[in-house]
């Protein structure tokens, strides 16, 4: 196979990725860039093609059109891959009776990895206190920690997890946002995938969300955070003659299926005193708080109704949602080959 010298720059770049299975879109048109650096989260239901796009990085997938590459190269062309990726897809399965240290002597051998790394790799996941137990009697924690010390044996640049949470007690979630963060505090890459963004808020900088196989977000957590704005439910005895007056006053109004207007930037005082002055019934009217998790959920069952910009675009430097099914002019990174 053809061997490319990789730019070093640990950079993960999926451009206009799209993966059919028969008559089922994986994945479809997707494009973003990960950097070293930060934790990037890759973030979605069941279902919305991150693992098949994961595959497709580490080329275990063929794509049906477009490109993932690896510090600039498709993974297949990579000399000494795990020197420079380290990947935990699935829970891996472990020769019951085989202990965690010898588990990691048969991969480091055939990835060529000195010895020493194996007690380097169980340090880092916290099992050195495990490493003579048979991995067979291990916790699904442990099981978790020691699928990534495999992952760690080459002393990866790049390190890409698919759903490392799950199954994970609180205590586990904390040992692994903390692992995560000072891995990419050393200047790493991490991409680490889950359907639960509760999971992984306190653990990811940057998110790719995507929904039926499509980005509807990328861009930074915190300015995702920023866009949670509490909304104005209110039921009008003439919704019409209410969204004018609304509108008139410069607020976003957005018209609910169940007959209320939902208005942002506003408190319920302000609006039902906008109500009165245009002399229109109010029936009911309460605030709702759109935290980050009915966020998400509106971003990817395509509900999304919160802070819309403008059209030309977002205020600058915020990140972006788009509906799924159509293109997302919002991307924070549209662009790739700016910025390592
Ligand atoms: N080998 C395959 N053959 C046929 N369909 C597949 C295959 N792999 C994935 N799919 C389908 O592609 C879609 C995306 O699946 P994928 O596993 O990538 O999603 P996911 O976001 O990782 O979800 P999960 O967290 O449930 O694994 C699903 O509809 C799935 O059924």
């Amino acid at each position: 196979m053809e061997e490319r010298v990789h730019d070093g720059s640990g950079r993960i770049l999926v451009q206009n990725l799209s993966k059919n299975f028969g008559p089922v879109s994986a994945v479809r048109d997707l494009s973003f860039a990960v950097h070293p650096g930060v934790v990037t989260g890759f973030l979605g239901p069941n279902g919305s093609g991150k693992t098949t796009t994961l595959r497709m990085v580490l080329g275990l997938v063929n794509p049906t059109s477009g490109t993932a590459t690896v510090n600039g190269v498709p993974f297949a062309q990579l000399r000494n891959p795990a020197t420079v990726v380290g990947a935990v897809l699935e829970a891996q399965s472990f020769h019951p009776s085989r202990t965690a240290r010898n588990h990691l002597r048969c991969y480091s051998a055939a990835m060529n990895v000195p010895d020493q790394q194996v007690d380097h790799a169980l340090d880092l996941v916290g099992l050195t206190g495990a490493a003579n137990r048979a991995a067979g009697g291990f916790s699904l924690g442990m099981r978790q920690r020691l699928a990534l010390a495999t992952a760690l044996l080459g002393d990866p640049q790049v390190l890409i997890l698919d759903e490392p949470a799950n199954g994970l007690d609180p205590e586990g979630i904390a040992w692994l946002r903390g692992f995560l963060k000072s891995f990419a505090a050393s200047g790493r890459t991490v991409l680490v995938s889950s359907h639960l963004l509760r999971e992984m808020e306190h653990t990811v900088d940057h998110v790719v969300i995507v929904s039926r196989g499509e980005c509807v977000y990328n861009g930074d957590l915190d300015q995702l955070r920023a866009q949670q704005r509490n909304r104005v439910l209110v039921q009008a005895g003439d919704p019409q003659a209410l969204v004018n007056a609304l509108q008139a006053a410069g607020l976003a109004v957005e018209p609910l299926p169940d007959g209320r207007i939902a208005v942002t930037g506003s408190d319920s005082r302000s609006v039902a005193e906008l109500a009165l002055q245009a002399g229109v019934a109010v029936y009911g009217i309460q605030e709702e708080q759109v935290d980050l998790e009915r966020l998400f959920f509106q971003l990817t069952s395509g509900q999304y109704v919160g802070n819309q910009h403008p059209p030309g675009g977002p205020p600058p430097g915020t990140g972006g949602w788009a509906p799924p099914g159509g293109p997302n002019p919002y991307q924070q990174h549209g662009g790739f080959g700016g910025g390592a």
